[in-house]
Protein backbone atom coordinates (compact mmCIF):
# COMPACT_ATOMS: atom_id res chain seq x y z
CA UNK A 1 0.00 0.00 0.00
CA UNK A 2 1.41 3.35 -1.18
CA UNK A 3 1.79 5.53 2.02
CA UNK A 4 1.88 8.83 2.78
CA UNK A 5 4.19 10.57 5.07
CA UNK A 6 3.31 13.70 7.31
CA UNK A 7 4.98 16.05 9.43
CA UNK A 8 6.44 15.36 13.35
CA UNK A 9 6.08 18.74 15.04
CA UNK A 10 5.96 18.73 18.42
CA UNK A 11 5.56 15.18 19.16
CA UNK A 12 2.57 14.87 16.59
CA UNK A 13 2.42 13.90 13.22
CA UNK A 14 0.58 16.50 11.25
CA UNK A 15 -0.41 17.13 7.79
CA UNK A 16 0.74 20.48 6.24
CA UNK A 17 -1.74 23.44 6.29
CA UNK A 18 -1.32 23.65 2.59
CA UNK A 19 -3.17 20.16 2.04
CA UNK A 20 -0.99 19.49 -0.65
CA UNK A 21 1.15 16.76 -0.80
CA UNK A 22 3.88 15.56 -3.39
CA UNK A 23 4.45 12.23 -5.00
CA UNK A 24 7.92 10.36 -3.97
CA UNK A 25 8.55 8.41 -7.11
CA UNK A 26 10.98 4.93 -7.97
CA UNK A 27 14.02 5.49 -10.23
CA UNK A 28 14.07 2.31 -10.95
CA UNK A 29 10.32 1.31 -11.94
CA UNK A 30 8.55 4.43 -13.73
CA UNK A 31 5.23 3.09 -13.33
CA UNK A 32 5.70 2.82 -9.29
CA UNK A 33 4.75 5.32 -6.93
CA UNK A 34 6.57 4.71 -3.57
CA UNK A 35 4.68 7.51 -1.57
CA UNK A 36 3.77 11.45 -0.92
CA UNK A 37 5.27 13.78 1.33
CA UNK A 38 3.79 16.91 3.35
CA UNK A 39 4.22 19.91 0.35
CA UNK A 40 4.59 22.36 3.90
CA UNK A 41 4.41 26.35 4.11
CA UNK A 42 6.56 28.77 5.58
CA UNK A 43 3.66 28.82 8.23
CA UNK A 44 4.83 25.41 8.67
CA UNK A 45 7.75 25.80 9.25
CA UNK A 46 7.73 28.51 11.76
CA UNK A 47 5.62 26.04 13.98
CA UNK A 48 7.79 23.63 13.64
CA UNK A 49 10.67 26.12 14.83
CA UNK A 50 8.53 27.15 17.82
CA UNK A 51 8.20 23.76 18.82
CA UNK A 52 12.27 23.05 19.05
CA UNK A 53 12.79 26.28 20.60
CA UNK A 54 9.80 25.56 23.04
CA UNK A 55 11.40 22.07 23.85
CA UNK A 56 15.26 23.28 24.21
CA UNK A 57 15.38 24.74 28.00
CA UNK A 58 13.76 20.57 29.17
CA UNK A 59 16.25 19.03 26.73
CA UNK A 60 19.17 20.77 27.59
CA UNK A 61 18.64 20.31 31.38
CA UNK A 62 18.34 16.36 31.18
CA UNK A 63 22.08 14.63 31.63
CA UNK A 64 24.23 13.57 28.98
CA UNK A 65 23.48 9.92 30.20
CA UNK A 66 19.66 10.31 29.75
CA UNK A 67 19.58 11.63 26.56
CA UNK A 68 21.75 8.76 25.97
CA UNK A 69 19.40 6.72 26.96
CA UNK A 70 17.02 7.74 24.77
CA UNK A 71 19.27 7.30 21.42
CA UNK A 72 19.85 4.23 22.77
CA UNK A 73 16.30 3.30 22.45
CA UNK A 74 16.19 4.98 19.05
CA UNK A 75 18.75 2.23 18.14
CA UNK A 76 16.93 -0.65 19.41
CA UNK A 77 13.74 0.16 17.76
CA UNK A 78 15.50 0.88 14.44
CA UNK A 79 17.25 -2.56 14.33
CA UNK A 80 13.90 -4.41 14.23
CA UNK A 81 13.28 -2.42 11.25
CA UNK A 82 15.98 -2.31 9.17
CA UNK A 83 14.45 -4.44 5.81
CA UNK A 84 11.62 -1.91 6.10
CA UNK A 85 13.57 1.46 6.25
CA UNK A 86 16.48 -0.43 3.36
CA UNK A 87 13.47 -0.85 1.41
CA UNK A 88 12.14 2.31 1.49
CA UNK A 89 15.58 3.85 0.33
CA UNK A 90 16.04 1.96 -2.18
CA UNK A 91 12.54 2.26 -3.35
CA UNK A 92 13.02 6.05 -3.43
CA UNK A 93 16.65 6.77 -4.66
CA UNK A 94 17.70 3.60 -6.46
CA UNK A 95 20.42 2.22 -4.09
CA UNK A 96 20.67 -1.82 -3.74
CA UNK A 97 19.43 -3.19 -0.74
CA UNK A 98 22.44 -4.75 0.24
CA UNK A 99 23.91 -0.92 0.31
CA UNK A 100 21.04 0.49 2.14
CA UNK A 101 20.69 -2.15 4.70
CA UNK A 102 24.31 -1.80 5.37
CA UNK A 103 23.54 2.89 5.28
CA UNK A 104 20.73 1.66 8.52
CA UNK A 105 22.68 -0.95 10.55
CA UNK A 106 25.45 2.21 10.31
CA UNK A 107 22.62 4.33 11.48
CA UNK A 108 22.26 2.43 13.82
CA UNK A 109 25.64 2.25 14.85
CA UNK A 110 25.85 5.99 14.83
CA UNK A 111 23.17 6.41 17.32
CA UNK A 112 25.00 4.18 19.88
CA UNK A 113 28.14 6.15 19.37
CA UNK A 114 26.55 9.39 20.02
CA UNK A 115 24.09 7.64 23.12
CA UNK A 116 27.84 7.19 24.89
CA UNK A 117 29.09 10.51 23.72
CA UNK A 118 26.50 11.86 26.62
CA UNK A 119 28.93 10.19 29.24
CA UNK A 120 32.25 11.37 27.58
CA UNK A 121 34.34 14.48 28.92
CA UNK A 122 33.22 17.68 27.77
CA UNK A 123 35.81 20.15 28.74
CA UNK A 124 39.63 20.78 30.00
CA UNK A 125 40.97 22.30 33.68
CA UNK A 126 43.15 25.14 32.32
CA UNK A 127 45.78 26.59 34.30
CA UNK A 128 44.51 30.02 36.12
CA UNK A 129 47.75 32.58 36.43
CA UNK A 130 45.93 33.14 39.26
CA UNK A 131 47.01 30.65 42.31
CA UNK A 132 43.50 31.28 44.13
CA UNK A 133 41.41 30.53 40.75
CA UNK A 134 39.89 27.05 38.96
CA UNK A 135 39.75 28.11 35.36
CA UNK A 136 38.06 25.28 32.82
CA UNK A 137 35.96 24.94 29.56
CA UNK A 138 32.29 23.45 28.97
CA UNK A 139 30.01 23.21 26.62
CA UNK A 140 26.35 24.46 25.95
CA UNK A 141 24.07 23.37 23.22
CA UNK A 142 23.63 25.99 20.04
CA UNK A 143 19.94 25.92 21.05
CA UNK A 144 17.97 25.02 17.87
CA UNK A 145 19.85 22.95 15.13
CA UNK A 146 18.58 23.12 11.19
CA UNK A 147 19.52 19.81 9.65
CA UNK A 148 18.89 19.70 6.12
CA UNK A 149 20.31 16.50 4.38
CA UNK A 150 20.43 14.94 0.39
CA UNK A 151 18.97 12.34 -1.15
CA UNK A 152 22.08 9.92 -1.62
CA UNK A 153 22.75 9.00 2.27
CA UNK A 154 19.22 9.27 2.91
CA UNK A 155 19.72 6.95 6.47
CA UNK A 156 23.15 7.97 7.32
CA UNK A 157 23.20 11.71 6.93
CA UNK A 158 20.39 12.75 8.49
CA UNK A 159 21.40 10.40 11.62
CA UNK A 160 25.31 11.38 11.42
CA UNK A 161 24.02 15.29 11.56
CA UNK A 162 20.89 14.51 14.00
CA UNK A 163 22.48 12.09 17.03
CA UNK A 164 25.09 14.44 18.04
CA UNK A 165 22.61 17.84 18.06
CA UNK A 166 20.37 15.77 20.37
CA UNK A 167 23.56 14.59 22.52
CA UNK A 168 24.78 17.37 22.92
CA UNK A 169 21.45 19.08 24.27
CA UNK A 170 20.29 20.97 20.78
CA UNK A 171 16.99 20.35 19.80
CA UNK A 172 16.18 19.53 16.31
CA UNK A 173 13.91 20.70 13.13
CA UNK A 174 14.75 18.10 9.89
CA UNK A 175 14.12 18.77 6.58
CA UNK A 176 15.23 15.56 4.44
CA UNK A 177 15.62 16.01 0.46
CA UNK A 178 12.24 15.80 -0.74
CA UNK A 179 13.66 12.77 -3.11
CA UNK A 180 13.77 10.74 0.04
CA UNK A 181 11.10 11.87 2.45
CA UNK A 182 9.78 8.54 2.81
CA UNK A 183 12.67 7.20 4.16
CA UNK A 184 13.62 9.54 6.82
CA UNK A 185 9.73 9.58 8.13
CA UNK A 186 10.27 5.88 8.76
CA UNK A 187 13.29 7.31 10.85
CA UNK A 188 11.68 10.19 12.39
CA UNK A 189 8.66 6.96 13.22
CA UNK A 190 12.15 5.39 15.59
CA UNK A 191 11.94 8.61 17.29
CA UNK A 192 8.53 9.11 17.76
CA UNK A 193 8.02 5.27 19.61
CA UNK A 194 11.17 6.16 21.57
CA UNK A 195 9.18 8.48 23.24
CA UNK A 196 11.81 11.55 23.38
CA UNK A 197 10.27 14.63 25.06
CA UNK A 198 7.58 16.35 22.74
CA UNK A 199 9.39 19.13 20.36
CA UNK A 200 13.32 17.72 20.45
CA UNK A 201 12.94 16.60 17.33
CA UNK A 202 10.94 17.71 14.41
CA UNK A 203 10.76 16.61 11.06
CA UNK A 204 9.31 18.60 8.04
CA UNK A 205 9.05 18.39 4.31
CA UNK A 206 8.51 20.04 1.19
CA UNK A 207 10.97 22.34 -1.24
CA UNK A 208 14.21 23.05 -0.90
CA UNK A 209 13.70 26.67 -2.11
CA UNK A 210 10.79 27.25 1.01
CA UNK A 211 11.91 24.44 3.99
CA UNK A 212 14.80 24.50 3.47
CA UNK A 213 15.88 28.27 2.66
CA UNK A 214 12.98 28.84 5.49
CA UNK A 215 15.31 27.17 7.90
CA UNK A 216 18.47 28.60 6.70
CA UNK A 217 17.05 32.33 7.32
CA UNK A 218 14.88 31.72 10.69
CA UNK A 219 15.58 33.94 13.64
CA UNK A 220 15.01 31.16 16.06
CA UNK A 221 17.02 28.56 14.17
CA UNK A 222 20.88 28.65 15.84
CA UNK A 223 22.81 26.43 13.95
CA UNK A 224 22.59 24.47 10.45
CA UNK A 225 23.92 21.60 9.30
CA UNK A 226 23.25 20.66 5.38
CA UNK A 227 24.90 18.44 3.05
CA UNK A 228 24.10 18.82 -1.07
CA UNK A 229 25.50 21.05 -3.57
CA UNK A 230 28.13 23.88 -3.78
CA UNK A 231 25.53 26.17 -4.66
CA UNK A 232 22.66 25.54 -2.04
CA UNK A 233 25.23 25.51 0.36
CA UNK A 234 27.01 28.72 0.05
CA UNK A 235 23.88 30.37 -0.31
CA UNK A 236 22.67 28.45 3.24
CA UNK A 237 26.36 29.86 4.85
CA UNK A 238 25.84 33.36 3.38
CA UNK A 239 21.90 33.90 5.05
CA UNK A 240 23.24 32.30 8.41
CA UNK A 241 26.43 34.31 8.83
CA UNK A 242 24.22 37.50 8.62
CA UNK A 243 22.31 36.99 11.48
CA UNK A 244 25.31 34.95 13.09
CA UNK A 245 24.14 31.99 13.30
CA UNK A 246 26.66 28.77 13.07
CA UNK A 247 26.56 26.36 9.93
CA UNK A 248 28.24 23.46 8.65
CA UNK A 249 28.68 22.59 4.98
CA UNK A 250 29.55 19.24 3.53
CA UNK A 251 29.35 19.73 -0.37
CA UNK A 252 31.25 18.30 -3.73
CA UNK A 253 33.93 16.41 -4.22
CA UNK A 254 36.24 15.55 -7.51
CA UNK A 255 37.98 12.59 -5.54
CA UNK A 256 41.24 11.09 -7.37
CA UNK A 257 43.14 7.24 -7.18
CA UNK A 258 46.58 7.72 -7.88
CA UNK A 259 47.69 4.21 -8.65
CA UNK A 260 51.57 3.72 -8.78
CA UNK A 261 53.70 1.26 -10.59
CA UNK A 262 54.40 -0.70 -7.64
CA UNK A 263 50.77 -1.00 -6.56
CA UNK A 264 49.22 -4.05 -6.24
CA UNK A 265 47.42 -3.94 -9.37
CA UNK A 266 43.95 -6.24 -8.84
CA UNK A 267 43.09 -4.25 -5.18
CA UNK A 268 43.55 -1.03 -7.09
CA UNK A 269 41.53 -2.20 -9.73
CA UNK A 270 38.92 -3.22 -7.67
CA UNK A 271 39.22 -0.48 -5.03
CA UNK A 272 38.48 2.22 -8.36
CA UNK A 273 35.32 -0.25 -9.33
CA UNK A 274 34.06 -0.01 -6.12
CA UNK A 275 34.59 3.96 -5.06
CA UNK A 276 33.56 4.72 -8.68
CA UNK A 277 30.28 2.82 -9.11
CA UNK A 278 28.82 1.97 -5.95
CA UNK A 279 25.55 3.52 -5.48
CA UNK A 280 25.80 4.59 -8.92
CA UNK A 281 28.91 7.31 -8.19
CA UNK A 282 26.57 9.14 -6.18
CA UNK A 283 28.51 9.35 -3.24
CA UNK A 284 30.71 13.28 -2.25
CA UNK A 285 33.49 10.77 -2.23
CA UNK A 286 33.40 8.68 -5.12
CA UNK A 287 36.57 8.15 -7.02
CA UNK A 288 35.91 9.82 -10.16
CA UNK A 289 39.50 10.77 -11.57
CA UNK A 290 42.28 8.04 -11.86
CA UNK A 291 46.15 8.79 -12.13
CA UNK A 292 47.98 5.74 -13.50
CA UNK A 293 51.36 5.41 -13.72
CA UNK A 294 52.72 4.81 -17.58
CA UNK A 295 54.55 1.57 -16.20
CA UNK A 296 51.53 0.14 -15.10
CA UNK A 297 48.48 1.61 -17.34
CA UNK A 298 47.99 -0.51 -20.10
CA UNK A 299 47.95 -3.68 -17.50
CA UNK A 300 45.21 -1.47 -15.46
CA UNK A 301 43.19 -0.53 -17.88
CA UNK A 302 42.88 -3.73 -19.18
CA UNK A 303 41.50 -5.09 -15.97
CA UNK A 304 39.52 -2.02 -15.07
CA UNK A 305 37.43 -2.61 -18.26
CA UNK A 306 37.12 -6.30 -17.88
CA UNK A 307 35.89 -5.89 -14.60
CA UNK A 308 33.65 -3.13 -15.48
CA UNK A 309 32.51 -5.29 -18.25
CA UNK A 310 31.38 -7.70 -15.38
CA UNK A 311 29.05 -5.79 -13.33
CA UNK A 312 25.42 -6.20 -13.19
CA UNK A 313 23.19 -3.06 -13.21
CA UNK A 314 19.65 -3.47 -12.59
CA UNK A 315 16.98 -3.33 -10.24
CA UNK A 316 18.26 -2.79 -6.98
CA UNK A 317 15.91 -4.68 -4.79
CA UNK A 318 17.08 -7.63 -7.04
CA UNK A 319 20.37 -9.67 -5.04
CA UNK A 320 21.83 -9.80 -8.16
CA UNK A 321 22.40 -6.64 -9.29
CA UNK A 322 25.25 -4.93 -8.36
CA UNK A 323 24.64 -0.90 -9.60
CA UNK A 324 20.67 0.03 -9.71
CA UNK A 325 19.71 3.44 -11.65
CA UNK A 326 20.38 6.86 -11.01
CA UNK A 327 18.57 8.67 -8.16
CA UNK A 328 15.95 11.09 -10.82
CA UNK A 329 15.75 12.08 -13.84
CA UNK A 330 17.55 15.26 -12.98
CA UNK A 331 20.59 13.06 -11.86
CA UNK A 332 20.38 10.79 -15.04
CA UNK A 333 20.38 14.13 -17.12
CA UNK A 334 23.27 15.58 -15.11
CA UNK A 335 25.25 12.67 -15.90
CA UNK A 336 24.03 12.15 -19.44
CA UNK A 337 25.13 16.24 -20.16
CA UNK A 338 28.60 15.27 -18.49
CA UNK A 339 28.89 12.08 -20.98
CA UNK A 340 27.59 14.45 -24.03
CA UNK A 341 30.41 16.67 -22.92
CA UNK A 342 33.50 14.13 -22.46
CA UNK A 343 32.81 13.04 -25.72
CA UNK A 344 32.35 16.83 -27.50
CA UNK A 345 35.37 17.92 -25.71
CA UNK A 346 37.65 14.78 -27.26
CA UNK A 347 37.97 12.24 -24.24
CA UNK A 348 38.42 9.00 -25.55
CA UNK A 349 35.28 6.70 -24.45
CA UNK A 350 36.62 3.18 -23.70
CA UNK A 351 33.13 1.73 -22.20
CA UNK A 352 29.60 2.86 -21.41
CA UNK A 353 28.17 6.03 -21.98
CA UNK A 354 24.78 5.11 -22.68
CA UNK A 355 21.13 5.20 -20.72
CA UNK A 356 20.13 1.43 -20.29
CA UNK A 357 16.60 -0.28 -19.63
CA UNK A 358 14.53 3.33 -19.97
CA UNK A 359 11.80 1.89 -19.70
CA UNK A 360 12.39 0.96 -16.57
CA UNK A 361 13.74 3.51 -15.03
CA UNK A 362 16.84 5.76 -14.79
CA UNK A 363 19.75 3.47 -15.50
CA UNK A 364 23.09 4.29 -17.29
CA UNK A 365 25.70 2.47 -17.97
CA UNK A 366 29.56 2.31 -16.08
CA UNK A 367 31.39 4.76 -17.95
CA UNK A 368 34.93 5.27 -18.70
CA UNK A 369 37.36 8.06 -20.57
CA UNK A 370 40.54 8.11 -21.23
CA UNK A 371 41.57 11.69 -21.10
CA UNK A 372 44.68 13.47 -21.84
CA UNK A 373 43.68 17.16 -20.98
CA UNK A 374 43.03 17.73 -17.45
CA UNK A 375 41.36 20.89 -18.13
CA UNK A 376 38.33 19.36 -19.70
CA UNK A 377 34.65 19.12 -18.07
CA UNK A 378 35.00 15.96 -16.77
CA UNK A 379 38.38 15.93 -15.08
CA UNK A 380 37.26 19.07 -13.40
CA UNK A 381 33.28 18.98 -12.14
CA UNK A 382 31.48 16.98 -10.09
CA UNK A 383 28.99 14.38 -11.96
CA UNK A 384 27.71 12.60 -9.48
CA UNK A 385 26.88 10.01 -11.87
CA UNK A 386 29.31 6.33 -12.27
CA UNK A 387 31.74 7.98 -14.61
CA UNK A 388 35.77 7.77 -14.58
CA UNK A 389 38.43 10.13 -16.25
CA UNK A 390 41.09 7.95 -16.79
CA UNK A 391 45.12 9.65 -16.66
CA UNK A 392 48.29 7.95 -17.93
CA UNK A 393 50.82 9.70 -16.17
CA UNK A 394 54.69 9.73 -16.41
CA UNK A 395 55.24 9.71 -12.48
CA UNK A 396 53.87 9.67 -9.33
CA UNK A 397 54.63 13.70 -8.76
CA UNK A 398 53.02 14.36 -11.94
CA UNK A 399 49.39 12.36 -10.77
CA UNK A 400 49.81 14.40 -7.35
CA UNK A 401 49.73 17.21 -9.08
CA UNK A 402 47.18 16.66 -11.28
CA UNK A 403 44.85 15.39 -8.46
CA UNK A 404 45.45 18.68 -6.56
CA UNK A 405 44.25 20.91 -9.71
CA UNK A 406 40.70 20.99 -9.00
CA UNK A 407 38.96 23.25 -7.10
CA UNK A 408 37.75 20.03 -4.63
CA UNK A 409 39.64 18.69 -1.79
CA UNK A 410 37.03 16.02 -0.22
CA UNK A 411 38.44 12.58 -0.51
CA UNK A 412 41.79 10.90 -2.09
CA UNK A 413 43.57 7.44 -2.21
CA UNK A 414 46.78 6.52 -3.37
CA UNK A 415 47.80 2.33 -4.62
CA UNK A 416 51.48 1.98 -3.96
CA UNK A 417 53.83 -0.16 -1.93
CA UNK A 418 56.38 2.20 -1.47
CA UNK A 419 56.14 4.04 1.93
CA UNK A 420 58.14 7.29 0.79
CA UNK A 421 55.35 7.60 -1.53
CA UNK A 422 52.76 6.79 0.59
CA UNK A 423 54.21 9.65 3.39
CA UNK A 424 54.35 12.46 0.89
CA UNK A 425 50.76 11.84 -0.79
CA UNK A 426 49.90 12.28 3.18
CA UNK A 427 51.25 15.24 3.07
CA UNK A 428 51.17 16.60 -0.32
CA UNK A 429 47.36 16.26 -1.22
CA UNK A 430 44.98 18.62 -0.36
CA UNK A 431 42.45 16.62 1.11
CA UNK A 432 40.31 16.07 4.40
CA UNK A 433 40.33 11.99 3.54
CA UNK A 434 43.18 10.51 2.66
CA UNK A 435 43.50 6.74 1.86
CA UNK A 436 46.16 4.75 1.07
CA UNK A 437 45.21 1.35 -0.68
CA UNK A 438 41.86 1.84 0.10
CA UNK A 439 38.94 3.27 -1.80
CA UNK A 440 38.35 6.93 -1.87
CA UNK A 441 34.69 6.48 -0.69
CA UNK A 442 34.19 4.93 3.08
CA UNK A 443 33.84 6.80 6.23
CA UNK A 444 34.13 5.63 9.69
CA UNK A 445 31.79 7.19 11.99
CA UNK A 446 33.76 7.61 14.95
CA UNK A 447 36.35 9.93 12.87
CA UNK A 448 36.02 13.27 11.63
CA UNK A 449 34.64 13.69 8.07
CA UNK A 450 34.85 16.89 5.95
CA UNK A 451 36.66 18.07 3.30
CA UNK A 452 39.11 20.84 2.14
CA UNK A 453 39.06 24.04 -0.58
CA UNK A 454 35.55 24.04 -2.26
CA UNK A 455 34.28 20.68 -0.23
CA UNK A 456 33.21 21.78 2.74
CA UNK A 457 32.98 25.43 5.39
CA UNK A 458 36.01 23.50 6.66
CA UNK A 459 34.33 22.09 9.65
CA UNK A 460 34.12 18.61 10.32
CA UNK A 461 31.12 16.08 10.99
CA UNK A 462 31.21 12.94 12.84
CA UNK A 463 33.74 11.13 15.66
CA UNK A 464 34.22 13.60 18.54
CA UNK A 465 34.72 16.28 15.61
CA UNK A 466 30.97 16.83 15.85
CA UNK A 467 31.28 18.16 19.57
CA UNK A 468 33.35 21.30 17.44
CA UNK A 469 29.96 22.11 15.88
CA UNK A 470 27.19 21.36 17.46
CA UNK A 471 27.90 23.47 20.90
CA UNK A 472 29.98 26.36 21.81
CA UNK A 473 32.44 26.62 24.68
CA UNK A 474 32.28 28.47 27.54
CA UNK A 475 35.08 29.15 29.52
CA UNK A 476 34.93 29.99 33.24
CA UNK A 477 37.00 31.32 35.85
CA UNK A 478 36.10 30.74 39.50
CA UNK A 479 37.49 32.23 42.52
N1 LIG B 1 27.86 16.36 -1.13
C1 LIG B 1 26.91 15.50 -1.33
O1 LIG B 1 26.88 14.49 -0.71
C2 LIG B 1 25.82 15.80 -2.29
C3 LIG B 1 26.06 16.52 -3.43
N2 LIG B 1 25.06 16.76 -4.30
C4 LIG B 1 25.38 17.50 -5.54
O2 LIG B 1 24.33 18.36 -5.86
C5 LIG B 1 23.78 18.06 -7.13
C6 LIG B 1 22.29 18.34 -7.12
O3 LIG B 1 21.61 17.53 -6.17
P1 LIG B 1 20.40 18.14 -5.34
O4 LIG B 1 19.63 17.10 -4.66
O5 LIG B 1 19.63 19.05 -6.23
O6 LIG B 1 21.19 18.98 -4.20
P2 LIG B 1 20.67 20.18 -3.35
O7 LIG B 1 21.84 20.87 -2.76
O8 LIG B 1 19.69 20.98 -4.12
O9 LIG B 1 19.82 19.45 -2.18
C7 LIG B 1 20.32 19.11 -0.91
C8 LIG B 1 19.30 19.52 0.17
O10 LIG B 1 19.13 20.94 0.16
C9 LIG B 1 17.75 21.27 -0.02
N3 LIG B 1 17.66 22.54 -0.75
C10 LIG B 1 17.45 22.73 -2.08
N4 LIG B 1 17.41 24.06 -2.36
C11 LIG B 1 17.60 24.71 -1.20
C12 LIG B 1 17.67 26.09 -0.84
N5 LIG B 1 17.55 27.04 -1.74
N6 LIG B 1 17.90 26.40 0.46
C13 LIG B 1 18.05 25.44 1.39
N7 LIG B 1 17.97 24.11 1.11
C14 LIG B 1 17.75 23.75 -0.16
C15 LIG B 1 17.19 20.09 -0.76
O11 LIG B 1 15.78 20.04 -0.66
P3 LIG B 1 14.91 19.40 -1.88
O12 LIG B 1 15.32 17.98 -1.98
O13 LIG B 1 13.52 19.58 -1.42
O14 LIG B 1 15.25 20.20 -3.11
C16 LIG B 1 17.90 18.95 -0.05
O15 LIG B 1 17.30 18.71 1.20
C17 LIG B 1 24.17 16.62 -7.36
O16 LIG B 1 24.22 16.30 -8.72
C18 LIG B 1 25.52 16.56 -6.71
O17 LIG B 1 26.50 17.07 -7.60
C19 LIG B 1 23.80 16.32 -4.05
C20 LIG B 1 23.49 15.60 -2.94
C21 LIG B 1 24.52 15.25 -1.98
O1 LIG C 1 31.42 7.82 1.62
C1 LIG C 1 30.62 7.91 2.55
O2 LIG C 1 30.36 6.97 3.27
C2 LIG C 1 29.93 9.22 2.86
C3 LIG C 1 29.81 10.06 1.64
C4 LIG C 1 28.97 11.27 1.87
O3 LIG C 1 28.94 11.85 2.91
C5 LIG C 1 28.17 11.80 0.76
O4 LIG C 1 28.26 11.30 -0.34
O5 LIG C 1 27.39 12.72 1.02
Amino acid sequence: MVSTALNYVNGTWKASGSGQTKESSNPADLKQEVGFYQNSTAEDLDQTVQAAKEAKKGWSKLTGAERGAFLYKVADIMEQRIDDIATTASKEMGKTLAETRGETNRGIAILRYYAGEGLRKVGDVIPSTDADALMFTTRVPLGVVGVITPWNFPIAIPIWKTAPALIYGNTVVLKPASETALTCAKIIECFDEADLPKGVINFITGSGSVIGQGLAEHPDVNGITFTGSNSVGKEIGKQALSRGAKYQLEMGGKNPVIVAKDADLQLAVDATISGAFKSTGQKCTATSRVFVEAELYDEFKDLLLKKTAELKVGDPLSDSSWMGPCASKAQLDNCMYYINKGVEEGATLLTGGNKILSDEGFYVEPTIFECEDHSQTIAQEEVFGPVIALFKTASIEQSLELANDVEFGLSASIFTTNISSMLSFIKDMDAGLVRINAESAGVELQAPFGGMKQSSSHSREQGEAAKEFFTSIKTVFVK
